[in-house]
């Protein structure tokens, strides 16, 4: 049986922080037994992007049922970052592919910018950046990026231009016409970045998308991200396992046990948008990646 969010720790409400400020619910003492205190709720917003709702996924396989997610709560709201963050094979693509329509959940509701997931999808509402970057090495960088604009039936001057001013917003500009084998992994990431950035969605899934690349790389992409998001006041939903790459970039952390997936924790945090990599050697920093590595650990605890 999975774990109940017991009765009284309803969503938190964080007061809000200004810049720099923290919001860190659960103090002294109370920290060590805050991240079973679950909060499976996210505070309440002008608008839901993604709203979930007691969702569930199941797979049916030769081995018998595998028991991906349960019982999930979430609402991502305009504007957030939002990270998922916990062990291996915890559920975290799932999910994020539930909400791109990849995988359908067995149970619960979900939607999309008001709609089905199905609809989202078949109205653009978002982009996604896998794991690896995924680019045709066939095709130059730019034809790579109007890939979907071509799909969708953009006249070419358009989609040349998409490609131009994506690419500058990711610092490609110059590497249009290399091909992806011409790139470093790190360019190659940021081409399909600018790929799923080009049809304009309000709304980015990031499934690890920096996780194959080198830290210092990482550390580069991630101010690099953090700066776009900053600049076009996405909507950002990435997967991490990263506890120090989910602080440095995330509104909300959400922290996930071992399979099925479950949310035990999400953690609000506030610094400034213009941050820099130095944040991570600010207390505040440090408060906020003890608390996700507490609650990954109690997650861990339950299932032993
Ligand atoms: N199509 C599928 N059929 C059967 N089982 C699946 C399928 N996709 C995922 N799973 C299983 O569901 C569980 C969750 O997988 P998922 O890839 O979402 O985990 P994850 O947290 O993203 O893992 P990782 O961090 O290793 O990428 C795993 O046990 C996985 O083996």
């Amino acid at each position: 049986m999975g774990r109940r969010r017991r009765p009284g720790a309803a969503a938190r409400h964080p007061r809000e922080g200004g810049p720099g400020e923290l919001s860190l619910p659960g103090q002294g003492a109370a920290m060590a037994g805050m991240a079973l205190r679950m909060t499976q709720t996210l505070a309440p917003s002008p608008k839901a992007v993604v709203d979930i709702e007691g969702l569930s996924l199941t797979f049916q396989t030769n081995d018998g049922p595998v028991y991906a997610l349960s019982n999930v709560d979430l609402r991502i709201a305009q504007g957030d970052f939002v990270s998922f963050i916990g062990p291996s094979g915890c559920g975290k693509t799932t999910l994020l592919r539930v909400i791109a329509d990849l995988e359908k959940a067995t149970s619960g509701k979900i939607s999309v910018n008001g709609l089905s997931p199905q609809e989202a999808r078949q109205k653009r509402a978002y982009g996604y950046v896998f794991q690896a970057p995924a680019l045709y090495p066939w095709r130059t960088i730019e034809r790579n990026v109007t890939l979907p604009l071509e799909i969708m039936g953009l006249p070419a001057a358009e989609r040349k231009e998409r490609a131009r001013r994506y690419l500058d917003l990711v610092n490609l500009s110059g590497f249009e016409r290399k091909f992806p084998w011409q790139l470093s992994g790190g360019m190659q990431q940021r081409a399909s970045i600018a790929r799923a950035l080009c049809f304009e969605p309000d709304l980015l899934l990031m499934d690890e998308p920096f996780g194959a690349l080198d830290e210092i790389v990482r550390d580069h992409l991630n101010e690099q991200l953090l700066g776009l998001w900053d600049k076009t006041g996405k909507t950002v939903v990435f997967v991490t396992h990263s506890i120090p790459e989910a602080v440095f970039l995330s509104t909300r952390i959400v922290v996930m046990s071992p399979r099925p997936g479950r949310i035990i924790d999400v953690i609000e945090s506030h610094f400034p948008r213009g941050r820099g990599l130095d944040i991570r050697e600010t207390p505040e920093f440090l408060k906020i990646a003890h608390r996700v590595r507490e609650g990954l650990r109690a997650g861990h605890a339950y299932e032993d």
